[in-house]
């Protein structure tokens, strides 16, 4: 009954939700915090799940095991989520400039049916093909480690060469109004010799139910493009579509404000760490 009401109250704000500036917003991003973390933690009946006492932490590779049949699939929607994502960056029609950065790099952003919005960000970066895939696919459990936004990510099964089931939860950082995720994911590479697609999508596992404590937001179908400016050359243009819905109750605006900040985060990070290197 609660959920419901509160449902309903904030159908008939949204509206006056959508025009709220300044501390009426975060306010607002605070009470959706609640709102979810209340209805995770069981103190708002609502679609409680039986499993979800399961934590991330405990979860080892082994628990996911699929067997041929189910890699077959596991594959397959790899694949699809890939090439879902690929023509989604293909159709050139209706994308909006979103962010320019005085370094060149560019977000833009596009609306799809269901008012779903997708951002897509284009930046070159100082690294080879190989290193980026090398750092961003072969490597990814260790992305937490240069990535402050992530808390963890872990590879809970290796599907063949390419494809991998990941586990990934985002950090509680000092003015993230939108608190922390997780996501489970298929991901799927497709190397070849000047450039790698990246492509993934979120998937459901019943021996990896949503856990207690977090909200489970969906990415994909997504992907990275990754192509060698030159031959040889040791820079790359990188293309990245964020198509994520993150669930939660929180208002549009703040939703759509978060994504290419995080973008714009993640090249920040992903450039130091090349530095590194
Ligand atoms: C705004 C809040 C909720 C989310 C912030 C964290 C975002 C930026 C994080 C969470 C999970 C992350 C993804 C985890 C795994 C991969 C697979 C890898 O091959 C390319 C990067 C990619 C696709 C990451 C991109 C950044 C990512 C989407």
């Amino acid at each position: 009954m609660l959920p419901a009401v509160v449902k309903l109250c904030c159908g008939i704000s949204y509206p006056h939700l959508r025009t709220m500036t300044g501390l009426q917003r975060t306010a607002l991003a605070v009470i959706g915090q609640e709102i979810t973390y209340r209805q995770q933690s069981g103190q708002i009946q609502h679609q409680l799940r039986p499993q979800a006492s399961l934590r991330f932490h405990e979860a080892r590779p082994e628990d996911v095991k699929p067997a041929k049949a189910d890699e077959l699939f596991y594959e397959q929607q790899g694949r699809e989520a890939m090439s879902k994502a690929l023509s989604m960056l293909e159709d050139k029609d209706g994308w909006k400039a979103e962010i320019t950065e005085s370094n060149g790099d560019v977000i833009h952003s596009k609306v799809l049916s269901g008012s779903r919005k997708v951002f897509r960000l284009e930046a070159v970066l100082e690294a080879s093909v190989d290193e980026l895939y090398d750092l961003l696919f072969v490597r990814v459990e260790e992305m937490h480690q240069w990535n402050p936004n992530l808390q963890h990510i872990k590879v809970l099964k290796h599907v063949g060469p390419e494809t991998i089931i990941t586990h990934e939860v985002s950090a509680e950082t000092a003015g993230n109004l939108i608190g922390q995720r997780d996501f489970l994911s298929i991901r799927h590479s497709c190397k070849r010799k000047s450039s790698v697609v990246i492509g993934g999508a979120a998937i459901h596992l019943e021996s990896f139910p949503p856990q207690a404590g977090f909200v489970r937001a969906e990415d994909g179908p997504t992907c990275i493009i990754i192509q060698a400016l030159d031959e040889g050359s040791r820079k790359s243009r990188f293309t990245w579509l964020l198509n994520m819905d993150i669930k939660g109750w929180l208002p549009k605006s703040i939703v759509n404000q978060a994504l290419p900040r995080a973008q714009l985060d993640f090249t920040r990070h992903l450039r130091r760490r090349l530095d590194l290197s």
